[in-house]
């Protein structure tokens, strides 16, 4: 998972060298499972063809997608069937709206055959999401994020548990049955047909009896891609699929949109601002939303509320500010935030008062203040600038107690020309109030798995 620009103690190899540990690990999900064989895999492979067809584009995008009959027409050059785009000139100013639905997950459990048991990949996670609203699982890889979301979609079973929309228990739904629009990583994209046959995929396989035409201009206007309705997938920047992508999962007005990974190969400056138009888009059309994320950056960002995963159970949830205000529990924070880890007899944490029965002390980075004023802060712990490491509009500062603990900060470079200045080898008190600070062990930090 991409982190926040501004880095602090613990980053992504863990500062706090005397205690030897790093981080957690945030690696970037690169997988997606296709449903399991059986007779309920073949249940959906006839009702939820679409979806079906791209999730396997997805999971082998080079491979040519078994086409009914019309669209190996249209790959040849056959007519237009009103997926072209169109040349009527109309203009699409009717932004199509859906009602999104209420959708609530009780109790869901799965669990998976391994060669070393049987796994707990979704273990009892339950959550509500609010009609029109974007949702985003947050948590290390392997927790049960994409689990959780292909259970909401029905491309999983669970052991137990139950998926309701608005109020509706649509556990034993088909795909097909939920309406659903889905955007995968890396986007699945036929690339066999242009972009406007990309997007009414979906009604025409479920002969949904839209103006086609009419349905591209909308969608094209909504996802700001006018005019490359005939294009083909790769004519376009990975921006541009990224759009088409969302604009094929709108195009059959599902009431849920489901995204996983959905900016995952781009770089991030083009990342920022497909989120704000997804942002945009969603609240334009009300259609209900979660996306599984590994950058917190990202989720922070687009969603009204954010869900964070530890081992397949859902640790903490809320708007963004909450989590990020007030962490639950030592994992959250540790997932959440930029934190120094130092031991919990260390002289800062007997110095500013703070007590723990816990070997180890958590505390954010952001809440940690330099300063040369000794007289006026009483309980701030001696320490000297150790290092000092210029970062472009950033400025880090490694801070050694007398101890030998280190922390660090990270600050802009206009509170450093404002505020602090400080060089390497100069004295510093270093002033945190107790109630920033979180005792912790290791294994509540850790995201190993979990085996039933
Ligand atoms: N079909 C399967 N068979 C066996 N184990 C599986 C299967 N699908 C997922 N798992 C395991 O379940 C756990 C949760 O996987 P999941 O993909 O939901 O995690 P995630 O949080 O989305 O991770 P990532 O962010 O890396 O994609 C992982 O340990 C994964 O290996």
């Amino acid at each position: 998972m991409t982190q926040a620009v501004a880095a602090g103690c613990g980053g992504s190899v863990g500062l706090c060298r005397q205690l030897g540990r790093p981080t957690a690990p945030q690696s970037r999900a690169q997988r997606h499972r296709l449903p399991q064989q059986g007779p309920r895999h073949a249940h959906y492979q006839q009702r939820a063809a679409p979806v079906l067809a791209a999730a396997e584009a997805e999971a082998a995008p080079e491979t040519a997608v078994a086409l009914p009959a019309v669209e190996h027409e249209q790959q040849r050059g056959g007519s237009n069937n009103g997926t072209q785009p169109s040349t009527s000139g109309r203009q699409a100013d009717a932004v199509p709206t859906v009602r999104g639905a209420k959708v609530v997950v009780r109790d869901m459990v799965k669990h998976f055959k391994t060669p070393r048991g049987l796994f707990k990949a979704v273990n009892g996670a339950s959550v509500a999401m609010e009609p029109g609203t974007i949702t985003a699982l947050l948590g290390p890889s392997g927790s049960g994020k994409t689990t959780l979301l292909r259970l909401i979609a029905g491309l999983e079973q669970p052991n137990s548990g139950r998926v309701y929309f608005d109020g509706e228990d649509i556990t034993e739904y088909g795909v097909q049955d939920r309406d659903l629009g889905f955007v995968f990583q890396g986007y699945a994209l036929f690339k066999h047909m242009t972009v406007a046959q990309n997007i009414t995929f979906g009604p025409r396989m479920r002969k949904m009896g839209l103006d086609l035409d009419a349905k591209v201009d909308e969608l094209l206007t909504l996802t700001e891609l006018d005019g490359l309705g005939g294009r083909y997938p790769p004519q376009l920047s990975g921006g541009q699929k990224q759009r088409v992508a969302v604009a094929r999962a709108l195009a059959c007005n599902p009431r849920l949109m489901l995204l996983d990974e959905p900016f995952g190969a781009l770089d991030p400056l083009v990342r920022k601002s497909l989120r704000n138009g997804l942002r945009e888009i969603v609240k334009r059309v009300g259609v209900t939303t979660i996306i599984v994320t590994h950058d917190q950056e990202e989720a922070w960002d687009l969603a009204d509320h954010v869900v964070i995963f530890n081992k397949g159970a859902i640790e903490q949830e809320g708007t963004p500010e909450e989590v990020s205000r007030a962490p639950v529990s030592p994992f959250v924070m540790n997932f959440v935030a930029d934190v120094c880890h130092i031991p919990s007899t260390c002289q800062l944490v007997r110095k500013v008062g703070f007590h723990t029965d816990k070997p180890y002390v958590m505390l954010r980075s952001a809440d940690i203040r330099l300063r040369t004023d000794f007289e006026e802060c009483t309980s701030c712990a001696a320490a000297t600038v150790h290092d000092k490491a210029n970062m472009g509009k950033l400025v880090r500062y490694y801070v050694r107690f007398d101890d030998d603990v280190d922390v660090d900060l990270t600050v802009s470079r206009q509170v450093d020309e404002e505020r602090y200045d400080f060089d390497v080898g100069q004295r510093v008190f270093v002033d945190v109030s107790p109630e920033q600070m979180m005792g912790f062990d290791w294994h509540e930090i850790s995201t190993g798995a979990t085996d039933v």
